[in-house]
């Protein structure tokens, strides 16, 4: 069985092999550039979703992927503020596309009145932080927690939501 993540950040494939590996999957994780086919800042779940959704839905359509993870960052506006959000999708031949949300926390003002003046989240990130490739490493969530919940251990989360509801494993 041939399994696909599309992106190539660091963070996200962590996640995928870390939790891949758990249940017992020990053949290569093959990462793919996948586009997610909405905006570079995606601002809704609906948005987000979608991102996660087209991105694993792309790989399975490069060579003779099995099985595909999408894993999307976003942020959805709330009457209390702005939040980070984050999805995944799993897709396969032949089945229905599994999804599911991680963890969100609320942005500082600060941060969230850039994205809405139309700045994406990775570069105002690293000028707030100081920190080159935030979101390849510790990402938003990471710097806001101060480590506590870094962004592959949100994305670990999700992709156990993703291969939970997948169900067997067993070939
Ligand atoms: O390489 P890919 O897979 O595209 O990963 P990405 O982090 O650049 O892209 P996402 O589609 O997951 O996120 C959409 C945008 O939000 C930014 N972003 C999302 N979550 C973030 C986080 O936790 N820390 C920093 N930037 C984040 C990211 O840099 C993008 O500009």
């Amino acid at each position: 069985m041939k399994i696909a993540v599309g992106s190539k950040n660091p963070a996200k494939i962590k996640a995928a092999e870390t939790v891949l590996r758990k249940i017992g999957y020990i053949n290569e994780l093959i990462p793919l550039d996948a586009p997610s086919n909405v905006s570079g800042m995606p601002f809704s779940d609906e948005e987000t979703i979608r991102g996660a959704m087209n991105r694993a839905e792309y790989c399975l359509t490069q060579g003779d992927v099995d099985i595909a993870i999408g894993l999307e960052g976003g942020v959805t506006e709330t009457p209390h503020g702005l939040f980070l959000i984050n999805y995944g999708a799993l897709a396969e031949k032949g089945k229905k596309t599994i999804v599911a949300g991680g963890a969100r926390i609320k942005l500082p003002e600060e941060i969230a009145a850039r994205l809405r003046a139309g700045e994406e989240l990775g570069p105002v990130m690293e000028d707030y932080s100081k920190i080159k490739n935030v979101r390849t490493k510790e990402g938003a969530v990471g710097i806001f927690t101060h480590g506590m919940v870094n962004r592959d251990e949100m994305f670990m989360h999700i992709m156990k939501l993703l291969v939970g509801q997948r169900g067997d494993w067993h070939d």
